[in-house]
């Protein structure tokens, strides 16, 4: 186990910052952080999507210099002055949202990237043995073989292996004092999930800290110790993690706590009556018959990787007629949960990345018309609240979440009529979620449909239906008033019909 040695005492603050401010441009991301990290303890850092989280944890990581403010590690101030090199040598590291991987390389070559220690004679080895050895420790069953390419890995294992890299201590480093995880769970099952909070625990308990970023709050109060609710670039509450609940920590991070999403959802025309509009099958009537009405939310479910993605792949190919064993009436989009590699165009605005499915719509004579274009970006600035102060600025300058808004926003903005949602919530804030789960409801009763494939159980409470997947086929098919986690998780694991 990564125990980091000669700790100091627990309870003691690691790193402290007062009044740290930073500015890109117009945006103010932190408007003067007070905030400190103690000796083996897990802090919880929760807040809306833009709320200044992950800039303060490229501070702490050597990765940003503050504007103002001050800044310790164990005692020694080193603002305006840690380096990424420092910040290493001081035993601070992150897992950060977007993944850091070399998708071309292998397992064990992307550690040695990390692990400048891993060289000469031997290091393949030697690497191979590291990011196997931890993996074990926090992933036990992961099944990842350090020779892989990273590319061909799905994506909750590249974010397993990205963790293990970071938790994986090498002969000659700096002991790991504090891990900064900036929402390490978005891609991994529930049971993954629940390996890695584990682990978590293990570390500061062995005296490390971990500062631990989620919009999944359930996990959050059951594994820090405090938290710290950010808001605007600023900590407004921070408490023992015994003293929130979930509906006051909604409502720390300045929103209305609502009913579940199951209660608030339900649709007016609830039972399966419009027109089949999508459906799949596999030769013969195998392991795969899926339909999706008119109107219907249809929920994939079951274990992270077992065929969801590669039906939905199948539905979008048939829209375009590619696919013999499935058939989509009507216009389709696609929201990509992967936004890396499948959703954004990062060389682009903000407006023109929501706006690309909807140009054959904006034109005039011929030619997309740039005030209609601007009038349907700003639409959904407005509706999906994407916080930027210009549409026009690229779209990497958005926050984590924010990108994955303006992802929904182009597929919701569009004219398509079946919308295909690879597991689009990762990383939004529980405020948008909620928001989101209405609208998606209101455009299903207009006649739309959606096929969306989720990793959090609570949004199988907006499907009117759900099928669950266990190695590539479908395993169970459950209505809503059937849907219950024990039963989803039990045709996960057993693959039998609940
Ligand atoms: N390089 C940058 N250039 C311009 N603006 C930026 C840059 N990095 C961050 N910002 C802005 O700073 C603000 C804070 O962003 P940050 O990524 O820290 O938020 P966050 O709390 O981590 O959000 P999320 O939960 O969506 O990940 C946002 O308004 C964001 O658009």
């Amino acid at each position: 186990m990564p125990h980091p040695t000669a700790a100091p005492p627990p309870g003691t603050p690691f790193v402290a910052l007062a009044a740290v401010a930073k500015s890109f441009g117009a945006v103010r991301a932190l408007r003067g952080v007070d905030l400190d990290v103690r000796s083996g303890e897990c802090l919880g850092l929760a807040g809306h999507n833009g709320a200044g989280k992950s800039t303060l944890m490229q501070v702490l990581v050597g990765n940003v210099s503050p504007d103002e403010g001050r800044f310790t590690v164990q005692g020694e101030d080193v603002a305006g002055r840690l380096t990424v090199a420092r910040a290493r040598q001081a035993g601070i590291a992150c897992v950060f949202q977007e993944l850091s991987l070399c998708p071309n390389l292998s397992v064990l070559e992307n550690a040695r990237i990390r692990h400048a220690s891993l060289k000469g004679f031997g290091w393949r080895g030697r690497a191979a043995r590291l990011i196997t050895r931890t993996l074990d420790e926090i992933f036990p069953g992961h099944g990842i073989a350090p020779q892989a390419l990273v590319s061909d890995l799905p994506l909750g294992q590249r974010q397993m292996v990205e963790i293990a890299s970071v938790f994986a201590q090498g002969d000659h480093e700096a002991p790991l004092r504090l891990v900064i995880l900036d929402e390490p769970t978005s891609s991994l099952d529930n049971s993954v999930a629940a390996q890695l909070l584990a682990h978590v625990r293990r570390f500061v308990s062995a005296g490390g800290s971990v500062i631990l970023i989620s919009h999944i709050l359930g996990e959050i109060l059951s594994t820090c110790d405090r938290i710290a609710v950010m808001s605007d670039g600023r900590v407004v509450d921070l408490r023992e993690a015994g003293a929130f609940t979930r509906a006051s920590l909604v409502e720390a991070m300045g929103h209305v706590v609502s009913h579940e999403a199951g209660e608030t959802l339900v649709s007016a025309e609830a039972g399966r009556r419009g027109a089949v509009v999508a459906s799949a099958t596999t030769p013969k009537g195998g392991s795969i018959r899926l339909e999706a009405r008119r109107g219907e939310i249809v929920g994939l479910a079951g274990l992270a990787g077992h065929g969801q993605t590669s039906l939905l792949v199948l539905l979008h190919n048939a829209a375009q007629g590619r696919s013999r064993y499935a058939a989509v009436t009507g216009r389709v989009a696609f929201v990509a949960g992967d936004r890396q590699t499948d959703g954004v165009f990062p060389l682009w605005s903000i407006g023109g990345n929501v706006t690309v499915r909807s140009l054959s719509r904006l034109g005039r004579f011929g030619l997309v018309d740039p005030a209609r274009e601007k009038r349907l970006a700003e639409e959904w600035r407005t509706r999906i609240k994407i916080r930027t102060p210009d549409m026009d600025d690229n779209i990497l300058t958005l926050s984590g979440g924010n990108q994955q808004k303006a992802l929904f926003a182009r597929a919701l903005g569009s004219d398509a009529e079946v919308i295909l949602m690879d597991d689009p919530m990762r990383g939004v804030d529980i405020g948008t979620k909620q928001e989101v789960y209405a609208l998606v409801r209101a455009e299903a009763d207009k006649g739309r449909t959606f096929i969306w494939y989720t990793t959090e159980f609570d949004e199988l409470k907006s499907c009117d239906h759900t099928y669950v997947f266990r190695s590539g086929r479908i395993v169970a098919e459950l209505g809503r008033h059937e849907l219950t986690e024990a039963r989803v998780l039990q045709s996960s694991f057993e693959g039998e019909a609940a």
